[in-house]
This record gives C-alpha cells, structure tokens and sequence, in this order.
C-alpha cells in the first residue's frame, strides 16, 4: 500500500493531435511501465477505430512508478476522452484526479478543445501544469503559443514547461512537475469505503471491468460492495491496478486508482460516475455529480432487407454490451418497415457506433438523417421529449416547440471572423463575445441551435476557414423557438422517415433544396413520380420526375457489351440500397437528402 502523500493522480488534457498519446507513452517508457518497443505501440488508445480516426475516445488509466529525490511515487495517469460528445466521462475522470497536465502543440496553439478542457479541469479545482508539446518541430513558435496560453487561461508564463513527447525532451520535467505541483490525494484509509466508477470496460472471460478511484476507505479482494446508483450488490473477486495490462492485488486503499473484477455480465449494469461502498447500514455518502448519459442525437438504422431485421438486433445489442451510453428501441416506418431508434452522445459517437456496426456486421443498412431531441408542450399541458421528427404532433396541437441550444466557442485566425459571424447569423445565432488571444488569433463565442451545430457547422468552419478554426460546445438547455414539422410526398404518400423539423422561417428554402435533391437521387420510372414538401397541408415545394422513355442501355450505342454489363452492375448495386415505397424504388442516399440546407442553393443565386 502506498500512502497517499506518495500518490499523485492526474490526467493529460489536449486538443486532438496535440500528442497526448504520445507523450503518455513517452511517460510510460520512462516510469518502466512499458518497453520501448510496446511504447511504440501506443498503448493508452488501444481501440482500432480509435486509432484509424486518430482519437482517444475512451478514458483509460496507467499506474506507473518514478522516483524522485530518492522517494518512490505512485503516479496515476488517467486518460480523458478529447471529444464533446463524451464531456461526462471527461467530467468523471478529471473528477479522480487532483492535477491535469494541460498539453498545447508549441505550433498549432491554443484550439477549442485547449480552452474546453482547461475550464473544465479548473472547474474541478484542479492544478493545472500547463506544457507545451513538440518543441522539437523546427517551426515550433514557443513564445508566441505561451502567450496565449497566459492570454486564454490566465496562466502564470513562468509555469509553463516545453516537451517533446516524440524525442523526450523536457518529458522527466512533467513527472517532476506532476509530483511537486500537484497535490498528493486527501482521503481517510480507515473510513467506509467511497470510491467513484470512472470508465469500464467489457472483457471476454472476465465480464465488466470497473475503474476506480478510490476516495476512502480501503476495498480488499472477496469483500462485498455496492453500488450506489446502480442499487446492487456483488463480491469482488478481483482487483488491482493498471500497469498498463491489469495486475492483480489485494487491496486497494484511499487515493489509489485501479480496477474490480466482480462477475458483472454487462457494461449496461455499470455506471459511470456511481459511488461505490460497502452494503449495509452505514454506507458511505454518494459522491457528487453522476448523471444519466444524455443521448442527444437520434437516427434510425433500417435492414435494407427486411430479412436482416433480427440479425440487426443481435449486432446492435452486442455492441451496447461495450457501450451502454448508446441506445436503441425497435421502431416502425411506414416506408421502412421495421428497425431501431438508436440515440447517441453526439454525432461522432454516432458516427463510431454506425462505422462498428459496419465492420462487425455485414448487413446492408438504410440510415435516416441524424436529428437531435426536441422538447414539446402540447396544449392539453403535458410535455413530450421526442426524438423523430414523425412523432412531432400536429401543428394545432403545439402550445410551445422547444429545441437544444448549446454555447460554441470557435478559435480562428482573426481574419475569418467576419465569415463565421456570418454563418452564425444566418443560423440566427446569438452573438456572446470575441476575445484576441494574440494579435492574430481570437475565440468567438455564439450561442446556436444543437441541430444547426450537429448538421454541417464543423464543415463549414473548416472550409471557411481553410482548416485553421476549430470549436467545441456545451449544451446550455432547451429553448422555445417557431418550429415547424415538415413532411415529404413522394407520389403523394407521406414517407415518414423523411419528415424533417426546421424554423418556419426556413421551411420554404429548405423544402426546395430537399425535393431538388430527391429529383437527383430517385431513378426514374416507368409513371412519373411527384415529389412535394408540405407543411401541414400547405405544399411549400414540388417537382415532378418525368416517366422513363427508353431503355438505360439504349444510350449505349453499337454492341459494346462491356460497357452495358458495366451499367446492369451498376444499377444492380444500386437498387441494393434501395426501399421500395409503393411502387417508387428510393435509394439509401435520398433518406440523407434532408440534410440539405439550401445554402448551396442560395450562394450560387
Ligand atoms: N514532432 C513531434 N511530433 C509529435 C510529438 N508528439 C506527437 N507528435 C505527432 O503528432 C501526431 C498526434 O500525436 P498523438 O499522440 O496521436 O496525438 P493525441 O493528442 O493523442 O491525439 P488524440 O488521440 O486524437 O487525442 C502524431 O503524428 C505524432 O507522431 C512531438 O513531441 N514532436
């Protein structure tokens, strides 16, 4: 046991590509936690996906040991998802630590997800040991990123270290920082037992594997524990710390982080940010700040073939087994047929959870456009949280349709202000602040409609901005705002997965993009095809598709075969993807045509 003035608890926070990995591997490797070879690994993100996206998505801890001035030190490091979308788990585990090691790329700068995860280390009282990293690039500019690091965050220039993760240079400076900077864990070795769940993990043989902290107390192998939140009780039949593969001990006592093993079959049965303690009658308090997870980002996954339905099932209820914060219930769509509501973190889970299902699963999928939770007061007084735009009831029966609003902190060079304003405004954002970081660069804060945000705001800022702007956002609440449901005909059928919700003031630009879009995706038939964006009963937009004429191989002339069966391949794979709704064959890409905003439309006017 280690006690705790020998222990210090502390994460690494950066902007993505920052080289947080790298530079907790580089720790790694110097503490002897890892060899150089496995360093080279990368050890602390150690998910494919997350390595093919270049993320840390998923919290993880490293017990390593240093000494220093003659004196062993216990050092835990615990990893912190860099993605809004997970802002919970990131909460939880820098609610487990006492110091962050706040890493900025000594070219890049300060960036969005700098300031996002400085406020929140400090709004957990954490000390800050801020650091630049990559003092190794020749264009490193030092003084300058120092400044705005003293600018943004108000910190002391004389604290600030440099490193290079890749080379090791200034790296035992952190660790030494780490121990003489950050205080040592308070916590009572001989009290009830507290500790927090931060992050967990689903093993093969071994089921659910819970992260701890532990806050007091000590909690030793074969002992009975409960969860707080969770409401049950198990026997630990493991535990021990993370080293970085799982090393079993005996006991784990107050200020120590590591993990318990107690025959938990499913992640779903463990949440992040419960309190762990002792069953009984005086069991320690709950600690602070656990929440649900909030999904704020529904779609509906389809089987193409309504066959795959079950095996869809399977795939979706399996990879919930490793990621409870997603979540899915079966639903029905007049044009689809049977599938599931699934709800999300936030996009990029999303787009995880969807790229899994892919890869894990071979099942052709029908996608609906991704859309976030509205709240709705109806007049007869009750209040509905929807999560699809087809159950937004009908107009009249709306006393107030309110929708998620989140604050957006943007930080660009100086010169793509006047852009983004514009972006923002045209999104009826409303203007908070500007402040210059330095000269050139600045942080601009607007607060904007989550849909608006989720849709293609990251697009947008990058390409005006020719990829120097980067934000982050927190959710502020919802916000009553003039909503309307707009509804699409195709051959005057209602298709339900196609229904969007969007400002009145929008609808009619909108309409017409989605219907100009449907025209491009829907192949022709042999009966013309109507297409109509309605709200209510008031038709704002409508196209016709004219009925085929010829053959699609007419137009290959002469007997050129091999460019004909080129083309019966290609239709083939195309009517793969396709639903047929009454007699109209619509393809998998149209369900996305209701992203389309209008804007392209408008800029070429
Ligand atoms: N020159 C130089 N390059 C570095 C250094 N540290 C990291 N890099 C490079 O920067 C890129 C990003 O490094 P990562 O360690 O993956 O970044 P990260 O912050 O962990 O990224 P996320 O996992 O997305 O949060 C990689 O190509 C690294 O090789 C450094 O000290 N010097």
């Amino acid at each position: 046991m280690t006690a705790p003035q020998f222990i210090r608890n502390f994460s690494i926070v950066a902007h993505i590509d920052h080289g947080k990995s790298t530079l907790a591997d580089r720790l790694m490797e110097i503490t002897g936690a890892v060899s150089k070879r496995e360093a080279k690994e990368q050890m602390l993100d150690d998910m494919a996906i997350e390595r093919q996206r270049g993320i840390t998505i998923k919290a993880r801890a490293v017990t390593m040991h240093y000494t220093y001035k003659g004196q062993k030190y216990e050092l835990n490091l615990i990893d912190t998802p860099g993605h809004v979308d997970f802002h919970y788990e990131v909460s939880r585990s820098l609610a487990c630590c006492e110091g962050a090691v706040l890493l900025v790329d000594a070219f890049q700068g300060v960036e969005a997800q700098t300031v996002a995860n400085a406020f929140a280390a400090m709004e957990h009282d954490l000390v800050i040991v801020p650091a630049m990293n990559k003092i190794d690039l020749n264009h490193a500019r030092p003084d300058q990123v120092r400044e705005e690091m003293v600018q943004t965050l108000g910190l002391d220039p004389d604290e600030v270290l440099g490193c290079s993760g890749k080379t090791g240079l200034g790296c035992e400076g952190i660790l030494q920082a780490v121990i003489e900077r950050i205080p040592a864990p308070s916590g009572d070795p001989k009290a009830t037992l507290q500790a927090m769940v931060f992050d967990a993990h689903y093993d093969e043989f071994r089921g659910a594997i819970t992260y701890v902290r532990i806050m007091n107390g000590t909690v030793k192998k074969g002992q009975k524990i409960k969860f707080i939140q969770q409401g049950t009780t198990h026997e630990v039949v493991e535990l021990g710390h993370f080293a970085p593969q799982r090393k079993a001990a005996n006991q784990l006592s107050a200020g120590q982080v590591g993990y318990l093993v107690c025959n938990i079959k499913s992640l779903g049965n463990i949440q992040i940010g419960d309190t762990v303690t002792v069953p009984g009658d005086h069991p320690a308090e709950a600690l602070p700040g656990y929440e649900e997870p909030k999904r704020m980002v529904f779609c509906g996954l389809y089987p193409s073939d309504g066959q795959d339905f079950k095996q869809l099932r399977e795939a979706l209820d399996k990879l919930q087994i490793n990621d409870p914060s997603f979540d899915f219930e079966p639903e029905t769509s007049d044009a689809l047929g049977f599938g599931f509501r699934c709800g999300f973190l936030g996009l990029l889970h999303m787009e995880i959870v969807q790229q899994r299902l892919e890869e894990e699963a071979d099942i052709d999928l029908v996608q609906t456009a991704p859309n976030v939770t509205y709240e709705i007061l109806t007049k007869s007084g009750e209040t509905l949280e929807v999560h699809t735009p087809q159950r937004v009831p009908d107009h009249g029966e709306i006393e107030e349709f309110r929708q998620p609003i989140v604050r957006v902190n943007f930080i660009l060079p100086t010169d793509y202000i006047g852009g983004i304003m514009k972006i923002c405004a045209d999104r009826r954002g409303t203007y908070v602040r500007t402040e210059y970081l330095s000269p050139t660069r600045a942080m601009l804060v607007y607060d904007l409609a989550l849909a608006d945000v989720i849709y293609d705001m990251h697009d947008r800022l990058k390409s005006t901005t020719r990829g120097y702007g980067t934000m982050d956002y927190e959710i502020l609440g919802y916000r009553a705002d003039d909503l309307v449901r707009m509804d699409i005909l195709v051959k005057g059928e209602r298709i339900d997965a196609l229904s969007i919700v969007c400002n009145r003031g929008d609808a009619d630009v909108r309409g017409r993009a989605i219907i100009k879009k449907l025209k491009e995706e829907i192949p022709r038939h042999m009966f013309e095809v109507s297409l109509q964006a309605a709200i209510g009963t008031r038709i704002v937009a409508r196209e016709n598709i004219s009925a085929m004429r010829k053959n699609v191989t007419a137009k290959c002339y002469g007997g050129d075969i091999s460019r004909k069966r080129k083309l019966w391949e290609k239709q083939k794979e195309g009517k793969k993807r396709m639903k047929s709704i009454g007699m109209v064959d619509i393809p998998q890409k149209a369900f996305l045509a209701v992203l389309e905003t209008g804007e392209e439309a408008g800029q070429k006017k």
